[in-house]
């Protein structure tokens, strides 16, 4: 699909179809979803491995750039994501979209190219304690088994991205200084990492605190290999991406219906809705190549096999209209 408003409920599409790129803003955003991963990660009751399949298969017909699909990580730890292999196997991947996994170590990553990955993600954090919860060691040690994911994975031409989590805040710490998500973000990229998603991990951030940060990590890293993945737990994840998106960030990652939340951040919600994202980035004229309806299908799709509300504004907001009219 390209970028299509024609596609959109009437009630939309006059909205988007007067607007065109503000000067100073990026013409193109990459969308990177990560709700079958992510969105998916959290949930209490064990999704069926079909489910998966089938979500990740509609998401592939958006338009969506990239997917991220699963983790290959531990099932003891996370046993949402213990079907890895199952996911990898059953996916029907398009060409031209990416479907990266999440690797914490070398273990880790030798799973995910025997099951067929083609791009991986190391997932850090600028805070001890989040890092110690999350992945089981230190900082420092998770660079050493990062450095060891990103050397094989250079032998063998697999690009890998970085997260920092915890970027904006921490549920153990608070604050964090956004020198220290500079300096793991900067370890990360001179690594090999292609690209540093800053995660705002429990959704914190406001558009003030996001300024600081990314200002801090700019002076370390090229603007063009930064993403945002903000959750929305205080209502802020839109305000801090088109925050990011001013100074010039051209890779955002979301979640379809919103769904999701950290096993390792109590009280996180989802990451920001991939129809609001679209409906917004739309609204000002910056193409993402990605169908707005096709997604609320997919999120329509999960929330039912779910039994759970779309966390998606604009989804509410279109199916609400749609029944009254
Ligand atoms: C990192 C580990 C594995 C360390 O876990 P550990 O227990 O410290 O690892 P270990 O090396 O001591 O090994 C212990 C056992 O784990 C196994 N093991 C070791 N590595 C693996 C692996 N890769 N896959 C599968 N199994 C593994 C290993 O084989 C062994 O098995 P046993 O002998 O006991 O049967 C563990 O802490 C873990 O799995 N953590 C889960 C982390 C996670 O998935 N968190 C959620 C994703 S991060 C996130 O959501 C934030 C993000 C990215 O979205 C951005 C944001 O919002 O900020």
């Amino acid at each position: 699909y390209a970028a299509d408003v024609k596609v959109l409920p009437s009630h939309l599409s006059g909205f988007i179809l007067s607007v065109s790129v503000a000067s100073g803003l990026p013409e193109y955003i990459k969308i990177v979803e990560v709700g079958p991963r992510d969105g998916l990660q959290n949930e209490k009751v064990i999704v069926p491995t079909d489910i998966k399949i089938e979500l990740i298969n509609q998401l592939s017909k958006t338009g969506l750039p990239a997917i991220e699909v699963t983790s290959f990580v531990s099932s003891k730890w996370v046993p949402q994501m213990a079907d890895h292999k199952e996911v990898m196997r059953g996916i029907e991947r398009h060409p031209g979209v990416q479907y990266p996994v999440l690797t914490p170590n070398l273990q880790g990553f030798h799973s995910a190219i025997a099951a067929g990955a083609t791009e991986v993600s190391v997932f850090g954090a600028a805070s001890e304690s989040f890092s110690k919860m999350n992945i089981n060691c230190s900082i420092e040690e998770s660079i050493e088994r990062f450095e060891e994911v990103t050397k094989s994975a250079r032998n063998m031409n697999i690009p890998v991205r970085g997260y920092v989590s915890c970027a904006l805040g921490c549920p153990y710490e608070g604050n964090i200084v956004p020198d220290k998500v500079a300096e793991v973000s900067k370890r990360l990229y001179s690594m090999g990492c292609y690209e540093i998603s800053l995660g705002d991990t429990i959704g914190v951030g406001t558009p003030g605190s996001m300024k600081k940060m990314l200002e801090a990590v700019m002076k370390e890293i090229p603007l063009s290999a930064l993403a945002v993945h903000c959750h929305d737990t205080y209502g802020q994840a839109l305000a801090n991406i088109l925050t990011a998106v001013q100074m010039g960030v051209a890779v955002v990652d979301s979640s379809v219906a919103g769904l999701g939340g950290c096993p390792y951040a109590k009280g996180a919600t989802g990451n920001v809705a991939t129809e609001d994202v679209i409906y917004m980035l739309n609204g000002l004229g910056i193409n993402t190549g990605v169908n707005l309806c096709a997604v609320m299908e997919a999120g329509n799709f999960i929330c039912t096999a779910l039994n759970k509300k779309t966390n998606s504004k604009v989804a509410q907001a279109s199916f609400s209209t749609a029944t009254i009219n």
